[in-house]
């Protein structure tokens, strides 16, 4: 598996946790791992040439040079980034994976040539330190081995699920953005302790070693959330006074809401695809009258035909 040649296009956050994460899991040698983007970014590049990885402007030449390709770059570009690596895609090599949010496994085939292999992840940047939570979608063309490899690849950076594609918008609300929720919860408590006179280091190791024994608990007990709970609220004791001030403050309504505004940001932010411009319609040659130039229009990115059968909208509006 350490022969296993893993290339990435982009270089940013999202990229430098797999990165990282794969190579001190030992899933990936430095030396077989590829970083591509643009040369307005060179310091991403520097970021992964620190860890020993070979660094190009050439997305062609990450894929050319990979046995996996994950793209790692903003989901508006992502039709783009495909198209471009379109001439390097064969249905041999290299399995392509994206881990951009809302891009759908339909849109990404129609930008690869056909029976591509092609597998969309949604994974988190605590991947980084081994402790990501990851799910995968198979696409189309892709083989047991292909997601066999694609589970091994996330499981080496933390826990992973194969799910169905309709899943994938909710995950992104939930564990793709997730670190996030958490960063602020994690920084909230610690202000709490610094607010009743701790310092601020000691604050901040015992609030997220908290949150880390807490996701400790659920996942090995195998207990309720709640029940958990209930354990530590001791009868007429002060967690349960601190409970109520959250409830009072609606915390558990405000993380529903935040998992289902991100998931249905996902949605739209996957689906609106930029579009490359035509060239501009050539001036009629029956009229010589000064109109002004053809508007520039755009056309789609993608054939109609590709475009992702589902209503872009599952969610209700607020
Ligand atoms: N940041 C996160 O926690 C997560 C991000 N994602 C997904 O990862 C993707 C990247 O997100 P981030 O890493 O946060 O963004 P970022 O802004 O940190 O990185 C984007 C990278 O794309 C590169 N890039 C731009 N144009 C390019 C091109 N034409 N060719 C090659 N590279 C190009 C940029 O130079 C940069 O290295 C997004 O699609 C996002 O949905 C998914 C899960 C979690
Ligand atoms: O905020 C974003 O758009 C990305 C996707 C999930 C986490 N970060």
């Amino acid at each position: 598996m350490a022969s296993l040649r893993i290339g990435f296009i982009g270089a940013g956050n999202m990229a430098q946790a797999l990165a990282k994460g794969f190579i001190s899991s030992g899933l990936a040698k430095p030396q077989n791992v590829t970083a591509s983007c643009p040369p307005t970014d060179q310091h991403l590049l520097q970021q992964m040439k620190l860890l020993g990885c070979a660094t190009t402007h050439d997305n062609r030449e990450v894929a050319s040079t990979s046995d996996v390709v994950v793209v790692c770059v903003k989901p508006t570009i992502v039709g783009r980034v495909l198209q471009e690596l379109r001439p390097c895609v064969t249905p041999d090599r290299p399995l392509v994976t994206s881990v951009a949010l809302g891009v759908t496994l339909s849109s990404m085939e129609a930008a690869l040539p056909p029976e591509a292999r092609v597998m969309r992840i949604m994974p988190n940047t605590p991947a980084l330190v081994q402790h990501g939570a990851s799910v995968f979608t198979r696409g189309t063309h892709t083989t047991p081995e292909d997601a066999e490899l694609t589970q091994k690849m996330l499981s080496a950076v933390g826990q992973c699920d194969e799910v169905p594609e309709t899943f994938l918008d909710a995950v992104t609300g939930l564990s793709g953005a997730g670190p996030a929720y958490m960063y602020l919860v994690v920084e909230a408590l610690a202000d709490g302790g610094v607010r009743m006179g701790l310092p601020r280091d000691l604050a901040q190791r015992l609030a997220a070693q908290t949150m880390m024994g807490a996701a400790k608990m659920v996942l090995s007990t195998g207990k309720h959330p709640g029940q958990l709970k209930d354990e530590v609220c001791s009868p007429g004791g002060c967690t349960i006074q601190g409970v109520q001030v959250l409830e009072d403050a609606g915390l558990r309504s405000a993380l529903i809401s935040a998992v289902h505004t991100a998931a249905a940001a996902s949605v739209t932010m996957g689906r609106k695809q930029p579009v490359p411009s035509p060239p501009l319609a050539p001036p009629s040659p029956t009229t010589s009258s000064p109109t002004p130039p053809t508007p520039h229009r755009r056309a789609p990115f993608f054939p109609p035909a590709a475009r992702p059968q589902r209503a872009p909208q599952p969610f209700a509006p607020f």
